[in-house]
């Protein structure tokens, strides 16, 4: 008997989607684990959408499957406590106040009405709670997307591109959410289309282009990856650089600065200590993430 999967974790198997003559997903795998935060990347026209519409039963794969907790969407037995989605911050009754589109979301749901104003208040929109949605601007939107998403406190949240149109504190307020929902054990896959948007809020990311997957990995990962060397401010040089034999280095433009490639600070710095050299300074210098991404999505960009 295979054993009980985790009901949070999503598995992408061997999925395809073939529109007419454009194949939108090819053969695409990858797993998203409970307690994490992934990030779905990838260039305009990627798959990012259909891959998602797959997992949450919308659209039916031309091959392959797309489960969660084992289950496709169709078959989950509590599919509203066991996933919350916000694809897109459009298609609410404008003329309807954001607490009424979610009561009649509670109602239909056999969720309490009380339900919409507490997710209302954790996504900060309580103020905005009575105002019509066709007075909303595009993040208010946006974060009643986000309210809708948790009504059954699903285990697992998949967002499309929910930083579009947050401004920088809504950003910021957004990545304290999703952490919180991982730390607290749910599972949160989100897109987008730029790294440098999600690399703080995310664990790891899955990187497609032209539906493929070209990259999945830690964050942690590629950021040591991108890393562009550590710069080293020291009277003595010299000594240093002899110390760190072998390692790719070149003087910086001040006197007294070295920049150093492929050796992280803290080994630059035991090798320092062991050789009596006095460091001024130990920077690791900011790793260009955006770079690495347009690198390992390039030429194969999404739009066909
Ligand atoms: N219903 C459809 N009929 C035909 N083609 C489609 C359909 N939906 C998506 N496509 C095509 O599939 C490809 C992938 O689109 P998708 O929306 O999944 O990309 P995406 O990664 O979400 O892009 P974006 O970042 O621009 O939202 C595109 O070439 C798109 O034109």
């Amino acid at each position: 008997m295979q054993p009980t999967p985790h009901p949070g974790r999503i598995v992408v198997d061997r999925l395809s989607k073939q529109f007419g003559s454009i194949r939108a997903v090819d053969d695409l795998s990858f797993t998203v684990e409970p307690g994490t935060v992934t990030g779905f990347l990838g260039p305009n026209g990627a798959g990012k959408t259909t891959t998602l519409r797959m997992l949450l039963g919308l659209v039916a794969p031309t091959s392959g499957a797309a489960t969660i907790g084992g289950y496709r969407y169709a078959e989950l037995p509590r599919p509203l406590e066991a996933v919350g989605a916000a694809l897109e911050a459009s298609g609410f009754h404008k003329r309807r106040t954001g607490r009424a589109h979610l009561r009649v979301l509670c109602a239909a749901a056999g969720l309490p009405a009380r339900r919409a104003d507490e997710v209302l208040d954790l996504v900060g929109m309580a103020p905005a709670a009575g105002r019509r949605v066709g007075s909303y601007s595009l993040g208010m939107r946006q974060r009643l997307g986000l309210a809708q998403a948790l009504l059954g406190d699903p285990t697992v949240l998949i967002l499309d591109e929910p930083a579009n149109g947050l401004d920088p504190a809504g950003i910021s307020w957004l990545r304290d959410l999703l952490r919180s929902l991982a730390a607290a054990g749910k599972t949160v896959l989100v897109s987008s289309h730029l790294l440098s948007e999600v690399e703080q809020t995310v664990d790891d990311v899955v990187i497609i282009a032209a539906g493929r997957s070209v990259r999945q990995a830690r964050v942690a990962e590629l950021k040591a990856e991108a890393q562009s060397g550590v710069r080293v401010r020291t009277p003595h040089a010299d000594r240093l650089a002899t110390a760190l034999r072998g390692a790719e280095m070149r003087a910086g433009a001040e006197p007294g600065v070295l920049l150093v490639e492929g050796v992280p600070a803290a080994e630059i710095g035991r090798v320092a200590l062991a050789a009596g050299v006095e460091l001024h300074e130990l920077t690791p210098l900011q790793s260009d993430l955006q770079e690495l991404f347009l690198a390992l999505t390039d030429g194969q960009a999404g739009i066909r």
